[in-house]
C-alpha cells in the first residue's frame, strides 16, 4: 500500500482528455519526480490528487497505507487532506495587499491552526523568509513568492508535499538552497512529496523514484536506482543474427542486464565487463556490425522516454 495511489484517472476540458488512463503509485518516504513535457498533463494530475479539479473519471487514493483492512478506500477522513496534504501548483495564490505574515496568518486561521502565529514564525524560518515577514505579498520576487508559496503549503504540517515546478524563476542559488530544504523535510520529518520540475540535474540529486508522463498517460514509473543503471556505462552492439546473439550473450555473462532496442542493436548495460562481452561475441562467430561503449545523461534518456510513446 501506498501514500499515493492513482488508477485509471482521465480528465477532459471541453471534450479533450487532457490525461488519460493515468496510473501513479507514490510510496511513503518518497520524492517523487515527475517528468513531461510542457502541456503532458503534471499540473492537471497533482490538482486531481489534492482534489482542487475534479476527475472525469478514475481514483486517487491518498494515505490508504493507514486505513484498516477493509475500510473504505480513502484512509482519512476529507477534511483532514487540506491539512495533510500540502500543494504549490502553479503560481502560489498570495493576497497581494497583505504582508508575507499576514498571508500565512489568514489561511492558518481559514483551516484552524493551533498557535497561529507562532506557527506562522515557524515557517517562515524554516523557507528562510523571516527576513521579509512584513513585506507586502505584491513587493516580493519570484523567488520569495515561491518561499512564501511553499511556507503557505507547509503550515498544516503536511505529511505529502505536491509540488509543481518549484524552481522556477529561481536564480542557481535559490534553486540549491529550495532543493536543501526539500531534502531536509524529507529528511528530518518524513515528508512524501511529489516534485514536477524541467530541471533534471536538481531531480537527479534528490528524487528516489520517478514517473515520466506523455500525453496525459504515465510511461514508465521506475526507482533512482533503474535510473542510474539505465543512464550508466552501457555497451551497444549490432549483430548479423540478434536473436542468437541476445540468448548467446544472456548465457555467457547472466549478470549483465539486456535490452533490444527498435533497430535490433543489443544494449547491455549493468553489472558486465567490456573485455568478457567482446570475447563472448567472438565466440559466436558472427559478424559484428556495431560494438561501441556509451553513456547516456539524464536528459537525454527522459526525453527518449518521453517520446518513445509517440513512436510506439
Ligand atoms: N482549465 C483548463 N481548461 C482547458 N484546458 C486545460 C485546463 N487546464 C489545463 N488544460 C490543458 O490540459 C493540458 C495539460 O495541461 P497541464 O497544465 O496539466 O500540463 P503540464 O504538464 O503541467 O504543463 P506545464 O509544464 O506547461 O505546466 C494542456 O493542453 C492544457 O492546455
Amino acid at each position: 500500500m501506498s501514500v499515493i495511489e492513482v488508477r485509471g484517472l482521465a480528465k477532459e476540458y471541453r471534450g479533450r482528455r487532457v490525461v488519460d488512463r493515468f496510473d501513479m503509485t507514490v510510496a511513503r518516504g518518497d520524492i517523487y519526480g515527475f517528468v513531461g513535457k510542457n502541456g503532458a498533463g503534471k499540473s492537471t494530475v497533482m490538482k486531481m490528487i489534492c482534489g482542487v479539479v475534479t476527475p472525469t473519471a478514475g481514483e486517487v487514493r491518498l494515505f490508504a497505507d493507514e486505513a484498516p483492512v477493509g475500510e473504505a478506500a480513502t484512509g482519512v477522513a476529507t477534511n483532514d487532506l487540506g491539512r495533510r496534504v500540502g500543494a504549490l501548483i502553479e503560481e502560489p495564490a498570495l493576497l497581494p495587499n497583505l504582508s508575507a505574515y499576514d498571508n500565512l496568518m489568514a489561511k492558518a486561521l481559514a483551516i484552524g491552526i493551533v498557535d497561529a502565529p507562532e506557527r506562522c514564525h515557524e515557517v517562515l524560518r524554516l523557507v528562510g523568509l523571516d527576513y521579509a515577514e512584513r513585506k507586502k505579498a505584491r513587493g516580493l520576487s519570484l523567488g520569495m513568492k515561491q518561499r512564501l508559496g511553499l511556507a503557505l503549503a507547509l503550515l498544516g504540517s503536511p505529511d505529502v508535499l505536491l509540488l509543481d515546478e518549484p524552481f522556477n524563476g529561481l536564480d542557481p542559488e535559490g534553486t540549491r538552497s529550495l532543493r536543501k530544504l526539500l531534502v531536509r523535510l524529507n529528511e528530518v520529518f518524513g515528508v512524501t512529496m511529489v516534485v514536477s520540475s524541467h530541471v533534471l540535474d536538481q531531480l537527479d540529486r534528490m528524487a528516489t523514484r520517478y514517473g515520466v508522463i506523455a500525453d496525459g498517460t504515465m510511461v514508465r514509473e521506475m526507482t533512482a536506482e533503474q535510473v542510474q543503471a539505465e543512464c550508466g556505462e552501457s555497451l551497444r552492439v549490432r549483430t548479423t543474427d540478434p536473436a542468437r546473439t541476445l540468448a548467446w550473450l544472456q548465457e555467457a555473462l547472466p549478470a549483465a542486464t539486456y535490452r533490444v532496442e527498435p533497430d535490433q542493436a543489443i544494449i547491455v548495460s549493468g553489472d558486465y565487463d567490456t573485455e568478457a562481452v567482446a570475447q563472448a561475441l567472438k565466440a559466436t562467430g558472427q559478424v559484428i556490425l556495431e560494438f561501441s561503449p556509451r553513456r547516456r545523461d539524464l536528459e537525454e534518456y527522459f526525453v527518449e522516454l518521453m517520446e518513445g510513446r509517440h513512436r510506439a
